[in-house]
């Protein structure tokens, strides 16, 4: 016997489970020790020693280490160890910032893991999706990827789409009941839920018959997508810039080694010294100190509640112009209270705030009781038509569910009707709420087998749904006059900012044809709620700094028009002659119309998720780098084809975790602004660093070119090259990728994606920056040299030390688009330690008497220490003055 073939009973006594109850805790160690973790098995990650090997494939790097090799073997001992313990220890350093890269990712990948909800020892509670066991009791609903197999226990009108299974992508409906069939395929078996399809309407509790390699989805592992690493725009960028980078700096090694033997030098110590410039001066690094940068940025958003799913998002984040945002949870608290009740064409108030379930019904300042006409009706209407409940955790009430639904039970606890009382009410059949149909309806059999239908949703979708209204006596036909009035009521409630629930019924006869065509019409019209949902503390103060930072914020809401419309006004959101469209007026505009209008609208009311995908490609069209929310399942399409698609930590469906690029932890819109703002700083440090990296290395090239052209001796050897390129070039470029923002990034408008590696003068100041070290790097060893031609080493140590020197003051002018002196040299404390440190392994170099024949160095005094800064700070400080 298959599962699907088994009564649930029968399922439960085989696992030993009951649906109720759930697994305990002491089960569900021993079936974790029996059948392991629920993962499918993915390819080994690669070893340690693969990394660390890779960080001498580099060409050049095995043609420095066969020069040595051979430089070894015509007896240069010395110089040959001193090259490859610098090898080797530059090997190491890329070793160790690829690992530290690699682990915050991996950090990343659990913080963005799935979730399950089970239920265990009786409780519902949410686990990684790895620690399912078979037998648990899982609840789905509409947006989550199923965990593991289950046989479906109970489906309140679940669907879901198994494409990645069956390839098929029409939804299937889920029931509950055994089928007899047999040898059925997995697109039949309408009672199993399969690991790793979507559900796509609807919710459902199913018992788990099979985790990790023991699902349907383990047996076709081979459609796993394997996750391959991709490059950023800007790794891509750095990439293709590399390489005409190498083609430039072997050009210029070759001309200095032309140079040097037509000028007499010996050929193999011109080799030598060829090939460990061209090792220093080539940028291969960069795009992996990039991804070093990135990460770490992305660990400092994940401590601002921001968790990157892509890597490059970190740089389109700095690009964003119109970020797009939900209203409920993310602008707002998700937190609702019923404020008002209109009834019997009255306007009722109600007391108590949140969660607490004391509070009483006025009208007109009077206090009324339960017996008010329809008032007990309509909170147990709301009450039953419902899917939320009460719970007490630590002695606070909270609400498991929908808020808007929770909010619907603490009003009827006011008149103490509890949920209790509603077990009178068989639930038979469920048509779920989505934002789509913005309604959600049960037909309820209550104890004298009477069955009624009762609605709930956006009045302006369940009004032209009713024909009659309940009222004192009973009911009566809806006229025109009262469409009004109870227009007019919702305009009022939505003016005060308040959410509009109505409330409808149907009675049915007991044969009565439940289909869902013929269910939801002809209605009578019970009443209306208001709720409120106070905006977040944060985002009025987000909106303002993202309207500073060039970004326009856009509300987008599947609530009413005006209350869309109050809340933005709260929020400073809506400028005076700002537009507000709804969604009957989206789905009648091309994406051409709304082209025109887009730049003036700042709210978007009554859309369905269909409709931002129009707005995003609006949007894009402008020109726009679009950030877009979404939490539902339909709106996985818009996260999608936005720039940077967001989705919510708590509140989101795994589609859209999964489609989107950044997930807010705490649903919040002022988490964006966080990200944007960290988005744009590590831009900016990127900035940094290529400029330093490169400035630097355009410095080392010049110096050795310079001196060939004007025949002199070799002004640094290739030992003293390749230290500049580990010690200079390291710590200092790391530290600048900490650095924190100049000035407040967030005061300018965002950059142009397109903007190139080089742009706005970065190209320019590295040009300038390096000639002149090089220039004043040559000139120390010239004046050195010059005056005592019979010691070459004195002049190689000035030289080597000039250029070090240089280039640590140097890093300083690198954290300021304008001017070194525009900033306090000694805030980042990480560059100050990384200066000093390359400073303090200088001076080492220079005195400690062992190493200096290792590094061709030799004492220097007061004097020579005068000449060098002087030297050595000219580059920074002329520049200093010219603001360029
Ligand atoms: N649980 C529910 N049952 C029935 N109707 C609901 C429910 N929740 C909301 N509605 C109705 O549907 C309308 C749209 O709700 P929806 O959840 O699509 O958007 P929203 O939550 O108001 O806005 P946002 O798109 O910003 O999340 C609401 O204004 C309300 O009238
Ligand atoms: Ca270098």
């Amino acid at each position: 016997m298959k599962w699907y073939q088994l009564d649930v009973e029968r399922v439960e006594q085989k696992l030993q489970v009951t649906s109720r109850k759930g697994l305990t805790t002491k089960q569900v160690e021993k079936r974790r020790k029996q059948y392991g973790y629920n993962v499918l098995e993915t390819q080994k990650n690669t070893s340690k020693w693969l990394i660390f090997l890779k960080q001498f494939q580099d060409f050049m790097v095995l043609v420095l280490l066969a020069a040595t090799l051979i430089a070894g073997l015509l007896g240069e001992y010395i110089d040959a160890i001193a090259i490859m313990i610098i090898v080797l220890v530059n090997g190491c350093f890329g070793y160790f910032q690829e690992q530290k890269a690699e682990k915050s990712l991996e950090k990343l990948k659990e913080l963005s893991a799935p979730l399950a909800t089970v239920l265990r020892n009786e409780k519902w509670e949410k686990i990684y999706s790895k620690e399912v066991v078979v037998g648990d009791i899982v609840k789905v609903s509409s947006g989550d990827r199923i965990p593991a197999d289950i046989r479906i226990v109970k489906s309140s009108g679940m669907e879901t789409e198994e494409s990645t299974l069956t390839g098929e992508s029409l939804p299937v409906m889920k029931h509950a009941t055994a089928i007899t069939r047999d040898q059925l395929e997995a697109q039949d078996q309408v009672n199993m839920g399969f690991m790793g399809t979507l559900v796509t309407r609807g919710s459902g509790i199913g018992i788990v018959v099979g985790t990790g390699m023991n699902t349907v989805m383990g047996q076709i592992a081979s459609l796993m997508a394997n996750t391959k690493k991709v490059m950023t725009p800007l790794e891509r960028k750095l990439a293709e810039l590399g390489k005409i980078l190498i083609v430039v700096a072997l050009f210029l090694t070759a001309l200095v080694v032309m140079l040097g033997v037509m000028q007499g030098h010996p050929i193999y110590n011109m080799f030598l010294a060829g090939v460990s410039l061209a090792v220093a001066a080539i940028p291969e690094g960069l795009p992996a100190i990039v991804t070093v940068a990135l990460s770490l940025g992305v660990q400092r958003m994940i401590r601002k509640k921001a968790i990157v799913r892509k890597l490059s998002a970190v740089e389109t984040l700095g690009c964003a112009s119109v970020i797009c945002s939900d209203k409920t949870g993310t602008m707002t608290e998700n937190k609702m209270t019923v404020k008002e009740l209109y009834l019997g064409g009255n306007q009722l108030y109600v007391t108590g705030d949140g969660y607490n379930l004391q509070g009483d019904f006025f009208l007109n300042k009077e206090k009324v009781d339960e017996d008010y006409p329809n008032l007990k009706a309509m909170l147990l209407y709301g009450s039953l038509c419902n899917n939320a409940s009460l719970q007490v955790k630590k002695g606070k009430q909270y609400i498991d569910g929908d808020p808007t639904d929770g909010a619907l039970l603490i009003a009827a606890r006011k008149i103490g009707l509890t949920v209790n009382a509603t077990e009178k009410y068989r639930i038979i059949k469920e048509l779920p709420f989505d934002s789509d149909r913005k309604r959600m309806s049960v037909v309820i059999e209550d104890e004298n087998q009477m069955r009624y239908l009762v609605t709930k949703g956006a009045p302006d979708v369940l009004l032209p749904r009713s024909t009659y209204q309940g009222n004192a006596q009973g009911r009566s036909v809806l006229k025109a006059v009262d469409i009004e009035r109870i227009d007019r009521a919702v305009n009022d409630m939505a003016e005060k900012a308040l959410r509009t629930l109505a409330v409808a019924i149907k009675p049915l006869s007991k044969n009565e044809n439940l289909d869902n065509a013929f269910l939801e019409k002809d209605l009578t019209f019970i009443g209306l709620y208001g709720m409120m949902d106070p905006p977040r503390k944060e985002v009025k103060a987000a909106i303002e700094e993202c309207n500073q930072a060039g970004i326009k914020t856009v509300m987008i809401t599947g609530d009413h028009v005006k209350t869309a419309r109050a809340i933005a006004q709260n929020l400073n959101l809506l400028p005076e002659n700002g537009l507000v469209l709804e969604g009957h007026q989206l789905s009648e505009m091309s994406v051409e119309d709304l082209e025109d209008v887009i730049d003036d609208t700042y709210v978007f009311a009554r859309v369905t998720p269909e409709h931002k995908l129009k707005i995003v490609q609006a949007f894009q069209r402008k020109g726009h780098i679009v950030a877009m929310t979404g939490d539902g399942v339909n709106d996985a399409p818009a996260i999608k084809a936005s720039d940077i698609g967001i989705s919510m930590g708590i509140s989101g469906t795994d589609v859209t975790k999964e489609a989107s690029s950044l997930i807010l932890m705490d649903d919040n819109f002022a988490t964006i602004k966080s990200a944007i703002h960290e988005g744009r700083n590590i831009y900016e440090n990127i900035r940094k660093f290529i400029r330093y990296l490169l400035a630097s290395n355009v410095g080392e090239i010049l110096v050795m070119l310079f001196a060939m052209l004007l025949a002199m001796p070799l002004p640094l050897i290739p030992v003293q090259i390749l230290w500049v390129n580990l010690v200079t070039d390291g710590l200092p470029a790391m530290a600048l990728g900490l650095d924190k923002s100049e000035g407040d990034v967030m005061k300018h408008s965002p950059r142009n994606p397109r903007e190139g590696v080089f742009a706005r003068g970065l190209g320019y100041k590295i040009i300038t920056r390096g000639i002149l070290i090089g220039i004043v790097t040559l000139i120390g060893f010239m004046v050195t040299y010059q005056n005592n031609p019979d010691n070459l080493i004195y002049g190689q140590t000035i030289a080597f030390t000039t250029l070090v020197m240089a280039q640590l003051i140097h890093v300083f002018d690198c954290r300021s688009e304008k001017s070194v002196f525009a900033r306090n040299p000694f805030e980042n404390i990480y560059l100050v330690f990384a200066v000093i440190s390359s400073l303090l392994l200088l001076l080492v170099v220079i005195y400690w008497e062992p190493l200096q024949p290792i590094f061709h160095t030799t004492f220097l005094g007061i004097r020579d220490w005068m000449l060098i800064i002087v030297l050595s700070a000219l580059p920074t400080v002329l520049f200093g003055f010219t603001k360029k």
